[in-house]
């Protein structure tokens, strides 16, 4: 079974749509979209969900009811500002504090130095994550809290069920929308695979950010192609991300135009392929049996 990761230096670069019209053409495969900060690749899937699962990225202290003596010891020990008084700040009898989810960091300081024992620590649920049926074949996804961090512990474990799935059916292929950027959620999407394609725009932004996820793809030693999406609205600088990518041994495999029917796709909960054929789909067709090609 061969790993396909599509990321792109940063978001809205048309990752997604791309990863979701490979989905029309691929078979025998499992998706999974790892770019669980900001997942939107089941808007287009609309998946079944079959299986559905809490995720904990870490823990979290709570103040047992009843157990705490208020004496203001958390509070200031906490460097978070995570805890707070209930009731009014002049409150000399019965004060009790409570910690708020949101900012505790999980860092144990608090339980370990409550004098009473009143404070534990317990499983933060931080999202969830399914388990999915769609018209193209199994998704595995996942929704994360607002404010909600260990994306990339969210990312592994998505990866890791996909491929037990893939494994479990006897599928052939796992397509990844990965996470946009250079960061923990990112690395945690490519470790591993078997190709990377980057998703760019021709813009300063574009340019360097491709700069930056090659640089990590490179150190990771992981195969790399890169599509030029929306390459007609900047010639100038496809041109230069063409020369750049060369000069790096990495092949630009795809010139995307800037086309409304991904847009209209997208309104219509479609993939691009599904939406449309023609020149555009043409496309992204020979770029998809090129991955293939590469993928050996
Ligand atoms: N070639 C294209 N021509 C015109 N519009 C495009 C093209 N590719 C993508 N788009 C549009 O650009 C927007 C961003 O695309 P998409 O959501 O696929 O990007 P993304 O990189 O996955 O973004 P995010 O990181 O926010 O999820 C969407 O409105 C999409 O319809
Ligand atoms: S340290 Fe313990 S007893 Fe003191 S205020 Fe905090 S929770 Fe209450
Ligand atoms: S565990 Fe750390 S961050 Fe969380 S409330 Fe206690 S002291 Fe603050």
């Amino acid at each position: 079974m061969k790993e396909l990761v599509v990321i792109s230096g940063k978001g809205g670069t048309g990752k997604t749509s791309i990863t979701a019209a490979f989905a029309s053409l691929a078979q025998d495969f499992v998706l999974a979209d790892c770019d669980v900060d900001a997942a939107d690749l089941h808007l287009v899937m609309n998946p079944k969900i079959n299986n559905k699962q809490d995720f904990s990225g870490g823990r979290q202290a709570v103040i047992k009811a009843g157990e705490c003596i208020g004496c203001g010891v958390c509070f200031d020990m906490c460097r978070f500002g995570a805890i707070s008084l209930n009731g009014p700040a002049n409150e000399t009898i019965n004060k009790t504090y409570t910690v708020d989810p949101v900012s505790c960091e999980g860092c144990n300081v608090c339980v370990e130095f409550c004098p009473v024992g009143a404070i534990e620590f317990k499983d933060a649920i931080n999202g969830q994550w399914f388990i999915s049926e769609t018209r193209f074949g199994p998704m595995v996804h996942a929704k994360l809290g607002i404010a909600q961090e260990n994306s990339g512990k969210l990312v592994t474990l998505i990866r890791k069920e996909a491929k037990r799935i893939a494994e479990e059916q006897i599928k052939n292929l796992l397509i990844v929308d990965g996470s946009p950027g250079i960061g923990c959620p990112v690395i945690a999407s490519i470790a591993g695979a078997d190709l990377v394609l980057v998703v760019t725009e021709p813009t300063l932004s574009g340019i360097h950010d491709l700069d930056r996820v090659m640089q990590l793809t490179s150190n990771f030693g992981i195969k790399t192609l890169v599509c030029i999406n929306k390459a007609d609205i900047n010639l100038e600088m496809t041109e230069r991300i063409e020369e750049e990518s060369q000069a790096k041994g990495t092949k630009v495999i795809g010139k995307i135009p800037y086309d409304e029917s991904f847009t209209k796709a997208q309104i219509m909960r479609a993939t691009l392929i599904e939406y449309t054929g023609g020149e555009i789909a043409e496309k992204v067709k020979s770029m998809y049996r090129e991955i293939i090609y590469a993928l050996g």
